[in-house]
């Protein structure tokens, strides 16, 4: 099939083709019922069911092609947007990829404290990022020259102090146990990151991005609360739904027993057991959860 000839009209998508994100993404995709075959090697596809092509690119180029106008949208991390520097509608956080920029230095060492490292060499993927933190550090006004040495590689940053290429690091972190194993230490975070859906400033078809927003938005939503049933005597209502209030109000429906009534409620997943023991405190019986395996909010 000549892809090429497929794209015209339709939206351009780009996912992360590897690396962390990959995996969420895809499912991410599935949720949001964006069919699509890749065949082997290919970094493009052409969504069955939508007019969407899925665009796969590094994770670090997609702020670009977003920001470019070339992808309508893309998957990718909030780090990378802000390393790439691009004018692009920060669409939605996805809330997974979530991990820190950090100063690393090795455990031990001679510094404690960012201010220490004005003039020396760190070494890092987010260069821009890198740059731009140790300019606020050094106070550098237009015209000025940076002390401190950034110097740039692509990967496996951690070993650059061991290794004698640079004095500290700036890289991602997320359990800390890669730097703990590489013998470093944070000493301050430039940035939170996680993933997000992010839009160009003119797509191509705005009802589409919509569409999808709103179909992620929905799946973020189902992961975020599940919904809670409940049978209770009519006049401890007032108190239960200040327990369970529901995303906007809950749902009430008498029972066939005077006085009784059934109670049906989102809540956060998070505060779930919490809500569970006060609600049986406060005289509800019968408690349900139930899972939300997708929905539109
Ligand atoms: N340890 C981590 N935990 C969570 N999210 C991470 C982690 N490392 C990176 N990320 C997120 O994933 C994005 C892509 O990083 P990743 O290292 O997977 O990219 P890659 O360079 O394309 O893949 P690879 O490292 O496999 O070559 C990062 O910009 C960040 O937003
Ligand atoms: O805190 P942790 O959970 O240990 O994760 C942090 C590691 O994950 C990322 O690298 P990745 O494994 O993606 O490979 P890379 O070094 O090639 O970028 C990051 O650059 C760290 O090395």
């Amino acid at each position: 099939m000549d892809l090429v000839n497929y794209l015209p009209d339709r939206l351009m998508f780009a996912v992360p083709k590897k690396g962390r994100l990959y995996e969420k993404c895809l499912s991410l995709l599935k949720g949001a019922d964006i069919q699509f075959h890749r065949s082997n090697r290919l970094d493009i596809a052409i969504c069955l069911n939508l007019p969407i092509a899925l665009i796969f690119l590094p994770a670090a180029d997609i702020p670009t092609f977003v920001g470019e106008g070339r992808c309508d949208i893309g998957i990718t991390g909030y780090d990378q947007v802000h390393e790439s520097n691009v004018d692009v509608d920060m669409g939605l956080d996805l809330h997974f990829g979530n991990c820190k920029l950090q100063i690393q230095v090795p455990r031990n060492g001679p510094y404690t404290k960012p201010e220490q490292l004005i003039g020396k060499t760190i070494v890092s993927t987010f260069t821009n990022l890198t740059r731009q933190y140790f300019e606020r550090l050094e106070k550098i006004k237009p015209g000025e020259v940076l002390k401190t040495k950034i110097k740039y590689v692509g990967g496996s940053v951690e070993a650059s102090c061991a290794l004698g290429v640079g004095d500290a690091i700036v890289d991602l972190v997320e359990s800390g146990e890669t730097m703990k194993a590489a013998g470093l230490q944070a000493i301050e975070t430039v940035l939170s990151t996680s993933a997000h859906l992010i839009v160009s400033r003119h797509p191509s078809h705005p009802q589409l991005v919509k569409l999808i927003k709103s179909r992620m938005e929905g799946l973020l939503a189902a992961q975020k609360y599940v919904l809670c049933n409940y049978n209770a005597p009519r006049d401890k209502l007032p108190v239960l739904l200040k327990v369970t209030p529901g995303r906007r109000a809950a749902t009430v429906s008498p029972l066939d027993e005077d006085n009784w009534v059934a109670v049906s409620s989102m809540i956060q997943r998070k505060d779930m057991a919490n809500i569970l023991d006060l609600l049986k405190e406060q005289g509800a019986t019968d408690i349900l959860v139930f899972e939300i395996s997708n929905c539109r909010v």
